[in-house]
């Protein structure tokens, strides 16, 4: 498919394409995303998880991400003990220092938060300004800190596993005093979309079963693990269970089926 852009979106493509490299930890300066793609770190050579050429596809389409910012992966004073103490386990794993003191990428990996700001829809019909400018990504959409979904995400490559830490807040509520079960489902679908993204570049959810285990306590904190089952053409099979913090109690799991999509299915082309 043959995809002519109108001038204004340029901007938008090369805004997306520095999106996607902080989504993975680099900088990208305006205008190198082609030339320099596998040198654009001082700390090394960049290797992204999915084949340079669907970046180069993605980067040719009117999709861009925008980092607000607020990263809202980051500690706020809403959260508890629990939700501190696993961020610092992982986080502290982001990054190792080397015996000459030289910092180096560790096993995992952050990923900050982000909005993506879809100018087009299905179609390519051009959003309103209204539309644009409103919206948000559904699990960051309720401002108050620790109301809603508090949570962080961090991907090991090596070992093609991610793990999100997540506090559930009282606008959750599904049971009294527990978590919705819709709640518990966006969550699994955000981590496992999340990760088969980090893994196999843009998807979308094709299938998602879930199993209800035991109820998640309001306020709670637990960790969503998620793994890759296998990969099979456009095919990317992702399993999460969701867990209490020392993974003694199981409360969910999941399986899920992505498949690799264009920004022209999104389009409409
Ligand atoms: C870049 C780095 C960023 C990293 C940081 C990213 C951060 C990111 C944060 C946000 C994360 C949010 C994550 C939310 C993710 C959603 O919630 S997505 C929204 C919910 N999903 C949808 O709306 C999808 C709606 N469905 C569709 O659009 C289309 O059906 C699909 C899924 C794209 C597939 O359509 P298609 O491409 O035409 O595929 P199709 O030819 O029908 O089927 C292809 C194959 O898949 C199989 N298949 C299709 N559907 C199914 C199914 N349901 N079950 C089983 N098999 C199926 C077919 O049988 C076929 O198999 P084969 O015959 O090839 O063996």
């Amino acid at each position: 498919m043959k995809v002519i852009l109108p001038a204004k979106t340029r901007g938008g493509v090369q805004q997306m394409a520095r999106g996607l490299c902080q989504i993975m930890g680099r900088e990208i300066s305006k205008g190198n995303f082609n030339t320099n793609i596998r040198q654009m770190t001082p700390r090394g050579t960049l290797q992204l998880p999915w084949s340079i050429n669907s970046v180069r596809t993605m980067a040719v389409l009117p999709w861009p991400f925008s980092f607000q910012p607020r990263d809202f992966s980051l500690p706020n004073s809403s959260w508890g003990s629990d939700m501190r103490r696993l961020y610092e386990h992982y986080n502290s794993q982001c990054e190792v220092e080397t015996d000459d003191g030289e910092k180096k990428w560790g096993v995992w990996r952050r990923l900050p938060s982000y909005n993506r700001s879809l100018k087009y829809a299905t179609g390519g019909v051009y959003l309103s300004k209204i539309i644009q400018s409103k919206a948000r990504l559904f699990t960051r959409n309720i401002r108050a800190q620790g109301a809603g979904f508090e949570y962080v995400v961090f991907v090991n490559k090596q070992e093609q596993k991610c793990v999100c830490v997540f506090q559930a807040g009282h606008l959750l509520e599904g049971p009294p005093g527990h978590v919705h079960g819709g709640a518990i489902a966006t969550m699994i679908d955000t981590v496992t979309g999340t990760h088969a993204t980090y893994l196999s570049g843009p998807v979308m959810t094709a299938n998602l079963n879930i199993n209800y285990r035991s109820p998640i306590s309001l306020g709670s904190t637990v960790l969503l693990t998620c793994s890759l089952d296998k990969k099979e053409g456009r095919k990317t099979f992702v399993s999460c269970q969701v867990t209490n913090t020392d993974s003694s109690k199981l409360h969910t799991e999941a399986t899920g089926l992505f498949l690799s999509i264009t920004m022209g299915h999104l389009l409409g082309g």
